[in-house]
């Protein structure tokens, strides 16, 4: 089976010469036919870019691309048929009902509602009590849903969507990946982007980007098993200088806060018992030292300081 998305060695830069920012500097992926496919970086690391260019809303300055064997530059128009894209930043129209919007979309694909209802059903139910309450005055959770009725409207093969749980409560994020897992299952290609690492885990696969370069691409237990270093997840009384403390630590590769602990990246001939010993005698109160799996977090961090 043919890949559904082709990137090879795309790049896009911004700017006048001194002012040059590189936002892509030679991506290149697969993505096989009903995957679901994260792009997982922080913000500016180039999600946009790629998306757009797959969408064919911008034009790549070098490498090529194919959606659903189309090229992204010659074959334009076939793409637009074909794909869906919901694009970061709300893309409805804030004046127009929920109802009109979906019309809307629906008309400008030369379809109706009704055709592809069982393809957006789902969905849609959640947000049709409001069918009448204009768009802009939707929550944060209802407008992405609404926008995710509009992207599939024209039942298309392949979905992109840029950042679509960014501003999104957890109960709603959670309630958007299961709506992908049952879209993915009528065989549409997801390609989603998302500056959150925990979504990673629920992709087929992964590419980890930063500043316009894939660092990885694999499952997200792949991804993790690759790390290879011993992980420890420390907390005590004074976090802040818990945290001068373990960067201080010799055993130490590297340490950064990670939620309610700091994470401490081992060298190879340290161990757990080393570090709370060393923090011991450092008179911590209230001090947990403890090994940890690493998440995909702590492999992003540590595939981009080793890039740096
Ligand atoms: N139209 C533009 N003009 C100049 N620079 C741009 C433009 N669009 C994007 N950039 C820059 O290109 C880089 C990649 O941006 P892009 O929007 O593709 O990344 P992103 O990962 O989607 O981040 P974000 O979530 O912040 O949009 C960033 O440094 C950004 O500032």
């Amino acid at each position: 089976m043919s890949a559904a998305v082709i990137a090879l060695k795309l790049v896009k830069t911004y700017g006048a010469k001194k002012e040059k920012i590189q936002a892509l500097k030679g991506v290149s992926f697969e993505v096989a036919q009903g995957e679901i496919f994260g792009i997982i970086g922080p913000d500016g690391a180039g999600k946009t870019s790629l998306f757009r260019i797959l969408t064919t809303l911008l034009l790549p300055e070098g490498g090529q691309a194919t959606v659903d064997g189309f090229d992204v530059v010659q074959d334009y128009k076939a793409i637009r048929q074909r794909v869906g894209y919901m694009p970061g930043r709300f893309s409805l129209y804030q004046d127009l009902t929920v109802a009109e919007n979906l019309e809307f979309f629906a008309a400008i694909f030369h379809t109706t509602i009704q055709e592809n209802y069982d393809l957006i059903k789902d969905i849609y139910v959640q947000i049709e009590p409001f069918k009448d309450r204009r768009a802009g005055k939707l929550s944060g959770g209802m407008k992405q849903k609404l926008a995710l009725c509009c992207a599939l409207i024209h039942r298309p093969t392949v979905l992109f969507l840029d950042e679509p749980t960014t501003g999104v409560d957890a109960v709603s994020r959670k309630e958007f990946w299961e709506m992908l897992r049952k879209l993915k299952a009528e065989g549409i290609t997801i390609l989603v982007s998302t500056p959150y690492m925990d979504e990673a885990s629920l992709c087929d696969r992964v590419a980890l980007i930063q500043n316009g370069e894939i660092m990885s691409i694999d499952t997200p237990a792949a991804i993790i098993s690759s790390f290879g270093k011993q992980l420890v997840a420390v907390r005590a009384d004074n976090m802040f200088q818990l945290l001068k403390d373990l960067q201080a630590f010799p055993g130490q590769q590297d340490s950064y806060a990670f939620g309610e602990d700091h994470h401490v990246v081992l060298v190879p001939t340290s161990n757990a018992q080393e570090v709370e010993v060393y923090l011991q005698k450092k008179g911590y109160s209230n001090l947990q030292v403890q090994p940890v799996t690493p998440n995909i977090e702590d492999c992003f961090i540590d595939l981009m300081k080793s890039a740096s």
